[in-house]
């Protein structure tokens, strides 16, 4: 560890940038925290701006770092921090990129010079470019547009910034590292730019994955970590065999890494069954270990939000969010009038569009057959109005944590989403018997024994009320003074009236499920969501959830488009790489094929069929 701090120092004392690459529970992340430690021990004036990937990242990184002079954000808050306060030259940006489509624009208004100079160009979780506002991809393009453009720029993060660290640098925009370590050149002032991460471990699309070229390059010096600190030896045996290049880890030989000592275990399971439930296995001893009433150390995988939805108990939240076709339908129709497909009179309702333009395909018919009231109520809807209505599951899921850190509005989800949350955040705090928390976020009244006692009766109540609709609960927070409706919950029944409608009916226990999902207070989790984390016992469940950018048959057989199988095969190293002691995997109808693979990778001894009732 030492060994690895000083080379890393050594190569800033010489004015060089450097890269820590190392597998999965190297201690990368620990290495970081550990630079963070000795640069301001050296010079505590030093200015570091240090970059993650997740703000859930953002707050552990700070939680274990506190130094003042330390920025940390998210890639997206560092560049638009960067560039922000240069208005007009963001606007440039933004009309020569939309003017050579490199940034798409469909809005009725021109985007003018004229027009945008009444503008001021802000940053959004969504974009209106009409308005001004812009998003995520537009914050790269633009941020790599002015580097392109302005060398001041260059000039302005080196006077700013000392040292700039990325972790997990193989899932950031090319852009970014394109600004880093090409831009930056430019100009003649010191800086020391530190890259911490795992090319096998670069889970997202189009991404920079790794950085060899600058590495063959001489841009950046290269430093490797072999050992494995984290995995047991038969987890490290296996994630040796499922990487791509030619790392082979060891366990550290260190009685301080957390793995020594540690014998570990790993299984992999297959039924013959495709609708098989887990509560069903009566054969548990595959799961020494697992607490799943422990959300903190055991972790139960999947790969997609929608298959854990049913799980947790979401699944009318889950399915208006994600499978609402009425709206798909309009995007569609939105699409052929951007593309000049077709020209209509704006005045018109949806339904009086769809009918003069659009035929249904059988899945919409079918959709609309058996939600006829609610497609009835979007056809009166003036186009207008329901043209900028979209649900995603952004909107309600967020940024999902993968341990309990930090409260708070998230920016992704929706406003009403965000209010059912704060009333059982209120409902939460109370029963935890945080109640010094709970009056400072409600402001709720307290002059008397009788207004306490009330408070506890109406919390009592709403607890009760995991049958009741969404729309009876919010209605009832207001009443009873836990939690108020305020202007922007008002704002958004009236114009999202739509998605109001369809939420409110739902039984708030939905809610509940959702909030103890997203909270990380259930094992339940995405196998994105756990990249950086480390737990005692894991759980994956290889489940394609119908989505063709993942296939767990195409891994274990060798055989299916190759894209895919080397991001399965990313994201699968992944998961099995976050177990300090257990792992079990489950294949759910493999063939001949799959469990020939299992054998070798797992072991023989380690595959069984389960049983169960
Ligand atoms: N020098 C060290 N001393 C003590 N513990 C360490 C040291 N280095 C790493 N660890 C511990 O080893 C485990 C793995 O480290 P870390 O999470 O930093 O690895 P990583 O390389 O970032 O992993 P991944 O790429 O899989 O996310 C953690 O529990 C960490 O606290």
């Amino acid at each position: 560890m030492a060994q690895t701090i000083d080379e890393i120092f050594s190569h800033i004392y010489e004015g060089n940038n450097f890269i820590l690459k190392g597998g999965a529970g190297s201690g990368k992340t620990y290495t970081l925290i550990e630079v963070l430690k000795r640069i301001y021990t050296e010079d505590p004036a030093a200015n570091v701006a240090c970059i993650t990937f997740t703000n859930v990242a953002v707050n552990e990184i700070k939680e274990r770092a506190p130094f003042k002079r330390l920025k940390i954000s998210t890639i997206h808050d560092f560049l638009w921090d960067t560039i922000k306060s240069f208005q007009p030259n963001i606007k440039q940006g933004l009309l020569k990129l939309t003017n050579n489509s490199d940034i798409s624009y469909y809005g009725d208004e021109e985007l003018s010079e004229e027009y945008l100079s009444e503008k001021k160009i802000k940053y959004r979780e969504w974009r209106k470019l009409n308005e001004g506002v812009i998003s995520h991809d537009e914050v790269i393009a633009i941020s790599r547009y002015l580097f392109d453009e302005h060398k001041l720029l260059s000039d302005i993060v080196k006077d700013k910034f000392d040292y700039i660290l990325i972790d997990e640098y193989q899932d950031t925009f090319e852009e970014v590292i394109d600004i880093l370590l090409e831009h930056l050149k430019k100009s003649d002032k010191n800086i020391s730019i530190g890259l911490f991460g795992d090319s096998m471990q670069s889970i997202y699309r189009n991404r920079v994955g790794n950085v060899e070229d600058y590495i063959d390059q001489n841009e950046i010096q290269e430093i490797q970590k072999e050992d494995n600190r984290r995995n047991p030896e038969v987890i490290v045996e296996l994630i040796n065999k499922l990487r791509d290049d030619n790392l082979v880890q060891k366990t550290a030989d260190d009685s301080e890494a957390t793995n020594y000592g540690i014998e570990g275990g790993i299984s992999f399971l297959f039924t013959d069954s495709n609708d098989f439930e887990i509560e069903e296995i009566t054969d548990l001893r595959f799961f020494d270990g697992f607490d799943f009433d422990d959300a903190n150390e055991t972790k139960e995988l999947y790969l997609s939000h929608n298959l854990i939805a049913d799980k947790v108990g979401f699944p009318t939240l889950i399915e208006i969010y994600t499978k609402d076709r009425i709206l798909q339908i309009k995007d569609k129709i939105r699409r052929k009038i951007r593309d000049g497909k077709i020209d209509v009179d704006k005045n018109l309702t949806f339904g009086e569009i769809i009918d003069k333009e659009y035929d249904l395909t059988k899945s919409e018919k079918k959709f609309v057959e058996e939600n006829p009231s609610l497609y009835q109520e979007a056809r009166e809807y003036p186009y207008k109005y329901i043209r900028n209505i979209y649900l995603n599951r952004d909107q309600l899921i967020g940024e999902k944590k993968s341990s309990k850190v930090e409260e708070g509005n998230d920016t992704k989800r929706d406003t009403l989403i965000n209010h059912l949350f704060q009333i059982q955040d209120c409902v939460h705090l109370y029963k935890n018997a945080k109640h010094n928390e709970f009056i400072k976020k409600t402001h709720y009244p307290i002059k008397s024994v009788a207004d306490k006692k009330k408070l506890k009766e109406s919390v009592d109540e709403l607890t009760e009320m995991g049958e009741s609709s969404i729309e009876e609960v919010i209605e009832f927070a207001d009443s009873s003074g836990i939690w108020k409706k305020d202007d922007r919950f008002n704002n958004f029944v009236q114009n999202k009236e739509y998605i109001y409608k369809r939420v409110r009916e739902v039984k708030f226990k939905e809610v509940i499920n959702l909030y103890n999902y997203v909270e990380a207070y259930t094992p339940y989790s995405t196998q994105h969501n756990i990249k950086g984390a480390e737990f005692d016992s894991v759980f994956v469940v290889l489940d394609n959830g119908g989505w063709n950018m993942y296939n767990f048959e195409y891994l274990f057989e060798g055989n299916g488009k190759n894209s895919v199988i080397e991001r399965t095969q990313k994201l699968f190293y992944v998961c099995c790489s976050r177990a300090k002691k257990n792992l079990v995997v489950l294949f759910q109808e493999p063939s001949e094929e799959v469990l020939e693979t299992a054998s070798a990778w797992f072991g023989e001894e380690n595959v069984h069929e389960l049983a169960y009732d």
